[in-house]
C-alpha cells in the first residue's frame, strides 16, 4: 500500500505555509536573522511538539513563525515546503497563509507574498506542481483587523484565489467574519473557513449559510449531526481533513477512530491533507499511510479521496482534466 500511496497522484488544499516550518530551517532562519528562540537545539524544540488542544499547538506555532522576517525566508520556506510536494507525488497545492502574523510584526505584506508567489513560480516550471493561495484571517482577531487585511491584499488580488479562516475556533464562530466574507465573495474571491475542528457542528452550519464558503475545513464534528451529513452529501460540500493534525490535537485519541471513511462512505466530498506538516509529523503521505492502515482503507477508497480533492480543487478546468488523467494512469478503473 505504500508504494501505490507514494504513486498515485495527490492535491493537497489543506496547508498552512507557516505550519511547513521545519525545526532545522526554523533554526536557521533564527540564526541568518539574528532571532533568540527559547529552545537550545532543534531536538528540544521538537520535544516540545506534545499538544493536548488547538490551542497548545497554536501558542507554539505563532512562536515560530516569528523568524520569518524577509522575502527571501518566505521563499526558502515555501520552496521547501514544494520540494516535499515533489517528494510525495502532489502535483496541485492550495496554500494557505496568515498575513496578519507577519503584519502585526512590521513585516509587510508585500514582502509575505512576494516571496510566497516567486517560490510558486519556480514550483510550476521546475516540478509541474501547479498552486493556488489562501490568505487567513486568523479568527481570534476582530473583524476590523481582517477588513483591513482584505484592503492590504487589493494590490495582489491576482495573486490570491480564496480567503479563510483559521486560528482559535472556540469563542469566535464565524458570525464574526460575516461582513468580511461578504466583502471578500463581492470581490471575486473563493471561501474557505475551518469549522467543526473543535468546535461544534453548528459553526459548520454557519460557516456555509453565513460566510457562503465553497469548502469546509477540517469538518470532522459534522458526525454530530446526522441531518449537516445528508446535507454535506447532497451538496456535494468538500471537507479537507486532516488525519494526522486531528490525532496530534485530540480531535481524536486513536486513527481508528477517524471518521474519514465513514464520511467517505457514505458519499461525502472528503478529501486528505496535512495542515501543519512539520508540527503534526508528516506530509501528504503519512497521512494517507496513516488512514489506510488504521482504517483498513483500499487501494480504491484511496482513488477516490485523490479524485475528491482535484473536484474540490480551486485549480483550472483544463488542470484538473489534466490531474485526473494522471490518477487513471496509475489506476485503471
Ligand atoms: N489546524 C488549525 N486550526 C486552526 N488554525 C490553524 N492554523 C494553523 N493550523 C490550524
Ligand atoms: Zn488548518
Amino acid at each position: 500500500m505504500k508504494r501505490f500511496i507514494q504513486q498515485l497522484p495527490k492535491v493537497e488544499l489543506h496547508l498552512h505555509i507557516e505550519g511547513s516550518l521545519e525545526p532545522e530551517l526554523m533554526f536557521e532562519l533564527a540564526k541568518r536573522n539574528g532571532i533568540s528562540l527559547p529552545y537550545a537545539s532543534v531536538e528540544q524544540l521538537k520535544q516540545a511538539y506534545q499538544f493536548d488542544s488547538l490551542q497548545s499547538f497554536l501558542d507554539l506555532y505563532y512562536q515560530g513563525a516569528q523568524v520569518l522576517l524577509n522575502e527571501q525566508d518566505f521563499f526558502d520556506l515555501t520552496m521547501a515546503y514544494f520540494k516535499r510536494c515533489q517528494a510525495n507525488n502532489v502535483v496541485h497545492c492550495e496554500i494557505m497563509f496568515d498575513p496578519q502574523t507577519h503584519t502585526a510584526r512590521g513585516v509587510d505584506f508585500a514582502t509575505v507574498i512576494n516571496g510566497i508567489h516567486k517560490a510558486q513560480q519556480q514550483a510550476l516550471t521546475q516540478f509541474n506542481i501547479s498552486s493556488e493561495l489562501i490568505m487567513c484571517f486568523l479568527r481570534h482577531l476582530d473583524e476590523a483587523d481582517a477588513i483591513n487585511t482584505l484592503d492590504q491584499a487589493q494590490p495582489y488580488k491576482p495573486l490570491i484565489k480564496a480567503v479563510g479562516l483559521d486560528s482559535s475556533e472556540m469563542g469566535h464562530p464565524p458570525q464574526k467574519f460575516e461582513r468580511v466574507f461578504a466583502l471578500a465573495k463581492a470581490q471575486g474571491y473563493r471561501l474557505v473557513a475551518h469549522a467543526g475542528e473543535e468546535g461544534p457542528a453548528q459553526n459548520i452550519w454557519d460557516s456555509i449559510e453565513l460566510l457562503k464558503v465553497d469548502r469546509i475545513d477540517h469538518g470532522v464534528r459534522a458526525s454530530d449531526d446526522e441531518r449537516l451529513m445528508d446535507y454535506l452529501q447532497s451538496q456535494q460540500m468538500p471537507l479537507t481533513v486532516c488525519p494526522l493534525s486531528n490525532t496530534k490535537l485530540k480531535v481524536f485519541e486513536h486513527m481508528a477512530q477517524h471518521n474519514i471513511l465513514t464520511m467517505l462512505q457514505k458519499g461525502i466530498c472528503v478529501t486528505v491533507n496535512s495542515d501543519d506538516p512539520a508540527y503534526f509529523g508528516g506530509y501528504m503521505n503519512d497521512n494517507f499511510e496513516a488512514i489506510a492502515d488504521a482504517l483498513a482503507m483500499t487501494r480504491e477508497n484511496l482513488i477516490q479521496l485523490s479524485h475528491n480533492a482535484v473536484d474540490a480543487s480551486f485549480a483550472s478546468d483544463e488542470r484538473k482534466h489534466a490531474i485526473k488523467q494522471m490518477i487513471l494512469e496509475v489506476s485503471p478503473r
